[in-house]
């Protein structure tokens, strides 16, 4: 049996919660007004000094029972949750946020769309080596009714030794190839100064992760009207490629497609950890379609098709896998690229899964 004094205590207790919460919620109301001056003055959202501050006038204030230190400890946790709420609100206003634009961005490349619901397939070569190698995927992905073609003429390569690719020559021979085919041709630009160049050969514009943060770059992609494939940085937080995306839109260019292609990890069994969850993480924060590269992620040709079952189902606007006539003798990537029929073997199997998730979503 409780005490009524022990009742009465605890409805005290109860009283006490109810106005601390008020004041709580008080308190983080006019911390989001400061956040919104902070974001129109451009000033940092942490304030140190601010903070230091505060502490020392809420303890000349303090005379027990809690030890100054506990009271310490307790308004640095309110401070730090006033600062992440400051930060969720300016990560809600991006551009590239569910919350800035509800709708599903689609992305438009010469009449065939990725993000309008129906799951598609990025194919083509690591690294254009040659006109008839080009001419001899795009003419397999044809079979297959695939339009768009990736291929690398610009090559940042770990070690400055290796194949570097042929530059505007490369573009050249993709263009060649796509106008005879039927193609859209997406390729990785490096440098701010060659966009303009590959304005007159590309459909897409790629960012590779090695550039996810080279900002002028972004800002250069964000000026055309050309739609980007901006790829995950090797280390990049989703919050980091986020923000990648935010410099692309923030210059006017809306047609971005995100690409999930691994991170960096401790596990050496793949050449980079596939972040599978990235993909439903930035389909909800962000109206951008996601793709995900299934070559890069796990560098392993055994796990192509495993990883881009897993890429459809958990609900990816697109797949993307590099093929080679003879991946064997290729100049980038030889141990991770398919050869013409595996392709097609490939082909055939997500083709059957893309016809039985569509069932099922239906
Ligand atoms: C509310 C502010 O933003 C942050 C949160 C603070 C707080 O909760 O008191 C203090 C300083 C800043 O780190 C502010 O600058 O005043």
């Amino acid at each position: 049996m409780m005490t009524t004094e022990l009742t009465q205590l605890r409805n005290q207790i109860d009283e006490i919660n109810l106005e601390i919460l008020k004041l709580l919620n008080k308190r983080a109301e006019v911390v989001q007004e400061i956040g919104k001056q902070k974001e129109k003055q451009g000033v940092n959202r942490f304030d140190p000094v601010r903070e230091r501050e505060s502490l020392e006038a809420i303890l000349k204030h303090h005379n027990g029972p809690f030890e100054a230190a506990t009271i310490q400890h307790i308004f640095k946790e309110i401070f730090k949750a006033s600062l992440e709420l400051q930060e969720d609100d300016h990560r809600k206003t991006l551009l590239v946020s569910r919350k800035a634009k509800p709708e599903n961005t689609i992305v438009n490349i010469n009449g065939e769309a990725i993000g309008d619901g129906e799951q598609r397939f990025i194919m083509g070569p690591c690294a254009v080596e040659s006109y008839e190698q080009v001419k001899e995927v795009a003419l397999a992905m044809k079979q297959q009714g695939l339009t768009m073609m990736r291929g690398g003429a610009f090559k940042p390569r770990t070690s400055p030794y290796d194949f570097q690719g042929l530059g505007v020559e490369g573009l050249r021979i993709l263009r060649r190839v796509a106008n005879e085919t039927g193609m859209s041709i997406i390729s990785e630009i490096v440098t701010p100064e060659d966009v303009e160049t590959a304005l007159d050969y590309v459909d897409v514009i790629q960012v590779g992760a090695r550039n996810m943060q080279n900002f002028e770059l972004l800002k250069t992609v964000g000026r055309t009207n050309k739609p980007v494939l901006l790829k995950r940085g090797i280390a990049a937080t989703i919050e980091e490629f986020i923000n990648a995306a935010e410099y692309i839109l923030a210059q006017g260019n809306g047609q971005i497609i995100l690409c999930e292609r691994g991170i960096r990890t401790y596990e050496r069994a793949t050449r980079n950890t596939l972040d599978i969850s990235a993909v439903p993480i930035l389909k909800k924060e962000t109206h951008l379609p996601v793709v995900v590269d299934v070559t890069h992620s796990t560098g392993r040709r055994d796990l192509l098709l495993p990883t881009a079952k897993a890429a459809m189902a958990i609900g990816a606007d697109a797949v993307m896998a590099e093929v080679h006539p003879d991946p064997a003798v290729a100049l980038s990537d030889s141990a991770q690229q398919m050869n013409i029929p595996q392709f097609h073997e490939f082909m055939d199997e997500l083709k059957t899964l893309k016809e039985r998730l569509s069932k099922t979503l239906v």
